[in-house]
């Protein structure tokens, strides 16, 4: 088993033991994380079980976090860029979460050209990990059921556009996004959970597009481009969509610092030309 294959196999039987737990958490605040956001116990408790599963692995030079302040050095190899729970205020109300993981050949904070590999889980009525790999051709669904991965999919996006999920308060975003919203939201139909993972998964499965634009409270987007947005742009550009910050790709976003955010969009190619143009014109 080469790095990869150790990752991969380290994160699903994480996911395995985070999907059977998170009850557990569903109602336990815990601190701040450095992002300056309300954590819930789930955060920390998840963040502490993918630390013990990753970061030994030999290949593995550097551990960051959402979770934490900094990056946690573990020797030589790639980088380990984590959401360990994403969408994790989902947790109370008993709706989809998730685990983002973006693995760097390089120091962070990197580009996400620097990617090789990317992987999201959902947690929702059934828990699917979903990778992309630079030594591999497809974006491969694993059903992660009673121990084991299944085979389960190869996500390739549909050509026709069907849902848009597209966050952030209206009275909070500009008024020419919310007009590039307004025409969006005539003729797709609405999905929007509040966990990345899950919203971005209806566009991977239906077509669309998913975005959480510049608002008043978020002046640079709320969503991280380690541990959200550079990930998930390389998941959604290997399943044949297009990802931006509303003029460039989300892999070519320099980011920073380790904690930095960004404009995210993430969908069907036509739609993130659109948007673009719609933005560019303002
Ligand atoms: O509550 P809002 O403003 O709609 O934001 C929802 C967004 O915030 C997030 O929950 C942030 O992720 P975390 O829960 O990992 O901090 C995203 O998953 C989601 O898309
Ligand atoms: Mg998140
Ligand atoms: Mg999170």
């Amino acid at each position: 088993m080469n790095t990869l294959d150790e990752i991969e196999r380290a994160v699903k039987d994480t996911a395995h033991y985070v999907s059977g737990n998170l009850a557990n958490y569903a109602n336990r605040s815990a601190g701040e994380n450095p992002s300056g956001e309300q954590q819930v116990g789930g955060d920390v408790w998840a963040d502490d079980l993918f630390f013990d599963a990753l970061a030994h692995i030999d290949g593995i030079g550097a551990y960051a976090s959402e979770e934490r302040k900094d990056v946690v050095d573990c020797g030589e190899g790639y980088s380990i860029a984590i959401d360990p729970l994403d969408g994790s205020s989902n947790l109370a109300s008993n709706n989809s979460v998730g685990t983002i993981i973006g693995i760097y050949d390089a120091a962070l904070p990197a580009s996400g050209r620097e990617m090789v590999a990317s992987v999201m889980v959902l947690y929702g009525p059934y828990t699917t990990l979903t990778i992309a790999r630079s030594d591999r051709e497809v974006v491969q669904e694993h059903l992660l059921r009673d121990g084991h991965s299944e085979r389960w999919g190869q996500f390739v996006l549909p050509d026709d556009a069907t849902v848009v999920g597209l966050a952030g308060k209206p009275s909070e975003r500009s008024d020419e996004f919310n007009d590039i919203a307004q025409s969006f939201e005539q003729d797709l139909k609405l999905r929007y959970g509040g966990a990345t993972v899950a919203d971005l998964a209806q566009v991977l499965e239906y077509g669309g597009l998913f975005g959480y634009p510049a608002t008043a409270a978020y002046p640079d987007g709320k969503l991280r481009v380690h541990f959200e947005s550079a990930p998930l742009a390389y998941l959604v550009e290997a399943a044949g969509g297009a990802s931006s910050d509303g003029s460039q790709s989300l892999l070519d976003v320099e980011p920073d610092g380790i904690h930095a955010r960004t404009p995210t969009f993430l969908g069907n190619i036509e739609l993130i030309d659109e948007l673009e143009a719609g933005l560019s014109e303002t």
